[in-house]
């Protein structure tokens, strides 16, 4: 299998297949761009969005309904006549399967999987002779894909008929679900479901990845996933993607890839935050000053020309002071993320600023360079610097050289959010970070 011209295939020790890299990848290249073989929206979405290319109508615009089942929208004729193919073999049933227990007894997540089930279901039984080569290959892949580690699902839930032929296709693909179904999301915000049969064919995961995933929009046409790489890549290198959040506590991820994906992950986060002897205790709240003090420092201390190693391939964790790992509780992150969240939207600039510094610290620590996350964290951080010199303008409290310190603040953020951001390019919706990027630079002339 040859994939293109970035990414060719080869055996792994345990994982089947690896994506190695046949030509040297820049920073930035988008290496493989997948069309979505089917997608279900989140139940919170429908109706929102347009069920087929996921487009979001804008000022008068409306989306159409479906006339047989009236829980599907279209931006269209057009997007609706591509959906229909599959669509029309459960518009009749729809409405009363997602009505009985069995729909209603499933959390959001198995609501969303069923749907995406059934619409599968529906491409590969029977098959659809009219189908283009592109899709007839993609559900080539797709039951060529690694089954879940445990595939003895009896019962899956999808709209349609129930003749054992039709169930036992049913339990083949929802055994595929468990470890090849995307969570889609624009600007970082999940919103659906998304089978993309080549993109799970090649890539492994790791925490440490050098590649990141992220998913277009285009009006009147499929959802794709792109795979951007973060930093350059050799030759011969193998190509990963993160299956989670690497910034979950590591029982967390390992839980989940274990139960998930069927493997042990032995990338340099997990080995490094799974060294025995590592602090497993949150720090006292009395000792978390001076510790944010030394995670700060330790991390503008490794980058010369900034606070972050923003393009280096280096480990961050070779020569990481001993005291710092104790932030790895899992309990820290969630809780520093909160008092930024809440403490920005307030308005207390001074308390957000402090916590925004230090996750921003946090995430350079755990994320790789140029990881999206970081660059959307320095853009909210950018902006709460501003609303910080806005507010003080207004009040006229705090002495200009003070401020004219945040505004300095403001730039150096905007610069990191630019450098991560540009470098992940549009995705998602319309009118997302790199729009915020153009208006907040016209703001500080920068
Ligand atoms: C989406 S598939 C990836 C493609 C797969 N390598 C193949 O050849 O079909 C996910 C499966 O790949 C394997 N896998 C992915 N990342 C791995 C890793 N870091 N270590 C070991 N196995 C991994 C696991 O079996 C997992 O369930």
């Amino acid at each position: 299998m040859s994939p293109n011209e970035y990414i060719t295939l080869e055996p792994h020790r345990t994982a089947r297949n690896k994506a190695a890299a046949r030509v040297p990848i820049k920073s930035g290249d988008v290496i493989l761009s997948d069309s979505a073989l089917v997608t279900a929206l989140f139940p919170a979405e429908k109706g929102r969005r347009c069920d087929y290319c996921h487009h979001l109508p804008r000022g008068r615009d409306r989306l159409l309904k479906c006339s047989g089942c009236a829980a599907f929208w279209y931006c269209g004729v057009s997007c609706q006549r591509k959906q229909w193919r599959t669509h029309k073999k459960i518009c009749k049933q729809y409405n009363a399967y997602t009505a009985s227990s069995e729909y209603q007894t499933l959390d959001s997540r198995e609501q969303t999987d069923a749907v995406l089930l059934s619409h599968l279901l529906a491409q590969v039984h029977p098959p659809d002779s009219k189908s283009g080569p592109e899709s007839k290959d993609a559900i080539r892949i797709f039951f060529d894909l690694l089954k879940g580690s445990s595939p003895g699902i009896n019962n899956p839930p999808f709209c349609g008929d129930r003749d054992p032929n039709i169930s036992q296709i049913a339990g083949d693909i929802y055994s595929r679900f468990g470890n090849n179904n995307f969570v889609v999301h624009s600007h970082l915000t999940a919103y659906a479901h998304g089978v993309f049969p080549l993109a799970s064919r090649l890539f492994n995961h790791s925490c440490y990845p050098n590649c990141v995933v992220k998913y277009t929009i285009t009006p009147q046409d499929g959802v794709a996933m792109n795979v951007v790489a973060i930093r350059s890549i050799a030759y011969g290198e193998e190509i990963t993607v993160p299956y989670l959040d690497p910034a979950l506590p590591l029982e967390t991820r390992m839980n989940a890839l274990r139960m998930n994906y069927g493997f042990s992950c032995t990338c340099p986060l997990c080995t490094f935050q799974g060294r025995p002897g590592l602090t497993k205790s949150l720090p006292l709240a009395s000792e978390l000053g001076a510790l944010e003090d030394v995670l700060r420092k330790y991390v503008e201390s490794r980058s010369s020309d900034n606070q972050f190693n923003v393009d280096s391939n280096r480990h961050p964790w070779a020569g990481i002071p001993n005291q710092l790992p104790a932030l790895f509780h899992e309990a820290y992150l969630p809780q520093l993320a909160e008092t930024f969240s809440r403490t920005s939207h307030e308005g207390d600039y001074g308390t957000a600023l402090d916590s925004g510094r230090t996750l921003a610290a946090y995430y350079a620590l755990i994320y790789p360079s140029n990881y999206p996350q970081i660059g959307m964290h320095a853009l909210e951080l950018a902006k709460t610097a501003w609303n910080y010199v806005v507010s003080q303008e207004m009040s006229s409290t705090s002495p200009s050289s003070e401020m004219g310190d945040v505004e300095a603040c403001a730039r150096e953020y905007l610069a990191l959010s630019r450098q991560v951001l540009e470098r992940f390019g549009p995705e998602g919706d319309e009118d997302g970070p790199l729009e915020e990027i153009r208006v907040l630079r016209e703001l500080l002339q920068c």
